[in-house]
């Protein structure tokens, strides 16, 4: 009784409460992860130990933090017979046809907000002006460049996209900001809400994009969609001659998603789909009974496989770039043994030892696949656009560090939407895919949103622009509101993370520390989740939260262990034997690069991974076994 009274006194006061719903051996568990917290201490463990703790953090995650919306009625169906990646998501889930596809219901990691705080409190212009707006550009050293950020956004338009209602909201700018905001009042449509039909979480969202890892961004969310991109040829995609993507006659790229694009987005729409249509011309030459249908089908499982090993063991590394996580990312591909072992012997040891893909069946942990709206919100990283994209001039010789002259700043504005298509025919596929490799990203911090989209002009579904101009800083911090989503202390608390007691535990920076102070006087519990992700102190080699990181930590899992293309049917019988030594072969975006632009990365790129600075230095080489090494 004394014991178990004094471990309780040991746990954070205001997360004991999480305990009372834990079993045994999941509290046993907490108290570890807790006692780490404490001394803020996973990440300077060795890699072994940080690995350790990961899997302990996500199980909990696993547990505690996915809730189902609504109910998914779909049928059952022959799983032979979809076989390939339907058009609108339908078809993944083994035992119902309906769960993932478009126009589903948003998960939940945790409730909504309990929090009594309104809409507008503080004013959400307010935040965006005195916290969030770009004073000057933070950029993200040499550790991720503009294919870094264009990629997330690609990877966005795969995966989440709230539907819209018909009514509009307004929001004024308060006078004492009004001066200083490029709009003083603006009109966008509300989230659609709709009841879940269950007891629990009543109202949920609709995500209008398929969330499985399916490419979506390339083949569309339904069946017009697909039409749209195919050629009905040979299995392949629209790509225009200059490799580009082509547009239909207003100007609007033939791509699976058009919404509020830009140069880069759309060149990496084209890269993938050229993809595409060279694993169709491999496809044919050696399955030549294969049917233009047939051709499709494999290519886009294959795509996407690519698509999402490059994410996982490439992107993420860079994102997050640690021993730790080097380790844990390859763990999540081929498993603690390593790609040898699985490449020799098959996904037969289970999904730690042999990884999540290859697994013999999809695991949703009892909560049907979804993305969740917290996802949504740990990855609203606009800080990471730039204020312009610095092209660089090709035809000058390289330098021994591979670093070239510039040629011209193009401001941003000119790079979005139908302009910024203009824009990058101009330059060309090959001058922007390098020059955006030579930039590094924003900063994903404070005073760093880009101040071009104060005012921006947002797209609808179709890419077309829309009357009313919108100030995304401001918008964002309402989208969370709208949608429930438990401000920055509470989604910690629902993290099992410490939650912050005074500024100082959030942030060592007096003048953020002053203005948090004017904007949310000394009330910790009001601070807005954008603001404490951009705010918090990082994790070193990291360039988002800590808390952002843990929804990335159980979602990065779950794309690949809930979809059955990566577990039961990720085999050479799915996606052929040439298709699926395609995937194996494939182990970054330099990789594709390359194959698509073969002398690329030998001329203009040092560093190891395509989404750092190019001309930064590359990783150095290590001689301890990545396990055996001590904290980075
Ligand atoms: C030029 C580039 C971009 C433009 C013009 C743009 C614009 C927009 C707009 C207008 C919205 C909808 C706002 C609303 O009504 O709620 C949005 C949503 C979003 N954007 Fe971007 N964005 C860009 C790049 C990015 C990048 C690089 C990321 C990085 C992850 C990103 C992440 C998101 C997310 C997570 C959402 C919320 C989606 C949802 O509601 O489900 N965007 N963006």
């Amino acid at each position: 009784m004394a014991f178990s009274f004094s471990l309780a006194a040991f746990i954070h006061p205001q997360l004991r409460h999480v305990v009372a719903k834990m079993s045994l051996f999941d509290t046993i568990l907490f108290y570890v992860v807790h006692l780490l917290d404490k001394f803020d201490l996973w990440h300077r463990l060795p890699v072994l130990l940080g690995l350790a703790y990961l899997g302990l953090r996500r199980h909990l995650h696993q547990r505690y933090n996915l809730l189902r919306v609504g109910e998914v009625n779909g049928k059952k169906y022959d799983t032979e017979e979809f076989s390939y990646r339907t058009a609108d998501g339908t078809c993944n889930h083994p035992a119902d046809h309906l769960v993932g596809s478009h126009g589903t219901f948003f998960g939940r990691n945790m409730p909504p907000s309990t929090s009594s705080y309104g809409l507008l409190e503080p004013h959400p212009v307010t935040v965006a002006t005195k916290l969030l707006e770009r004073r000057k550009c933070t950029d993200c050293g040499s550790q991720f460049n503009m294919i870094a950020c264009a990629w997330v956004q690609f990877m966005i338009h795969d995966w989440n996209d709230h539907m819209e209602d018909t009514e509009q909201v307004e929001l004024r700018a308060p006078e004492d900001v009004a001066a200083g905001c490029p709009l003083k009042s603006f009109k966008f449509f509300k989230t659609r809400k709709l009841p879940t039909g269950s007891p629990d979480l009543k109202f949920g969202h609709l995500n209008s994009r398929t969330p499985w890892w399916d490419g979506s961004v390339i083949y569309g969310n339904n069946k017009e969609g697909m039409i749209r991109v195919r050629t009905f040829k040979d299995g392949k995609l629209r790509v225009s001659g200059d490799g580009l993507l082509e547009h239909d006659d207003n100007g609007i790229p033939i791509s699976g998603d058009v919404r509020n694009n830009w140069a880069g987005f759309s060149l990496l729409q084209a890269l993938f789909m050229k993809e595409h249509n060279a694993i169709c011309d491999m496809l044919k030459e050696h399955y030549p009974e294969f049917d233009d249908e047939k051709l499709y089908r494999h290519a886009r499982l294959i795509t996407s496989a690519v698509i999402a090993k490059i994410h996982t063991l490439d992107w993420t590394i860079e994102l997050v770039k640690t021993d730790t996580l080097v380790a844990g990312m390859r763990i999540n591909w081929y498993g603690f043994l390593g790609k040898r072992i699985k490449d020799l012997l098959g996904p037969k040891f289970g999904p730690i030892l042999s990884g999540l893909v290859g697994f013999k069946r999809p695991r949703d942990h009892g909560t049907p696949y979804s993305l969740t709206e917290e996802f949504v919100s740990v990855y609203r990283m606009h800080s990471l656009l730039p204020e312009k994209i610095v092209l660089r001039d090709l035809k000058s010789t390289t330098s021994e560090d591979k670093s070239l002259p510039i040629q011209e700043e193009i401001p941003m504005t000119e790079m979005i939407g139908k302009e910024g298509e203009k824009s990058l025919s101009k330059i060309g596929i090959e001058q922007m895919l390098v020059s955006m490799g030579h930039q590094s990203c924003g900063a994903a911090t404070l005073w760093n949103y880009p101040t071009w989209m104060r005012n921006l002009v947002p797209h609808d579904i179709d890419g077309e622009e829309r009357p009313d101009l919108v100030d995304m800083a401001a918008l964002e911090i309402y989208r969370d509101r709208e949608r429930g989503i438990p401000r920055y202390n509470e989604f910690r608390r629902n993290l099992l993370m410490i939650p912050i007691s005074k500024w100082e535990d959030l942030t060592d920076d007096e003048e953020v520390i002053e203005a948090l102070r004017e904007v949310y006087g000394d009330d910790v519990e009001k601070l807005d989740l954008q603001v404490g992700l951009h705010a918090e102190k990082k994790i070193k080699g990291f360039a988002i939260s800590e808390t952002a990181f843990n929804i990335f930590l159980l979602i990065a899992s779950r794309r690949l262990e809930a979809d059955r293309f990566f577990t039961t049917n990720f085999n050479a019988r799915t996606y052929t034997e040439k298709g699926f030594e395609w995937v194996n072969k494939t182990e970054t975006l330099k990789d594709v690069i390359d194959r698509h632009f073969p002398e690329m990365t030998e001329k203009y790129m040092r560093c190891t991974s395509a989404f750092a600075v190019w001309n930064s230095d590359p990783n150095p080489r290590r001689y301890l076994p990545l396990y055996l090494r001590p904290a980075t």
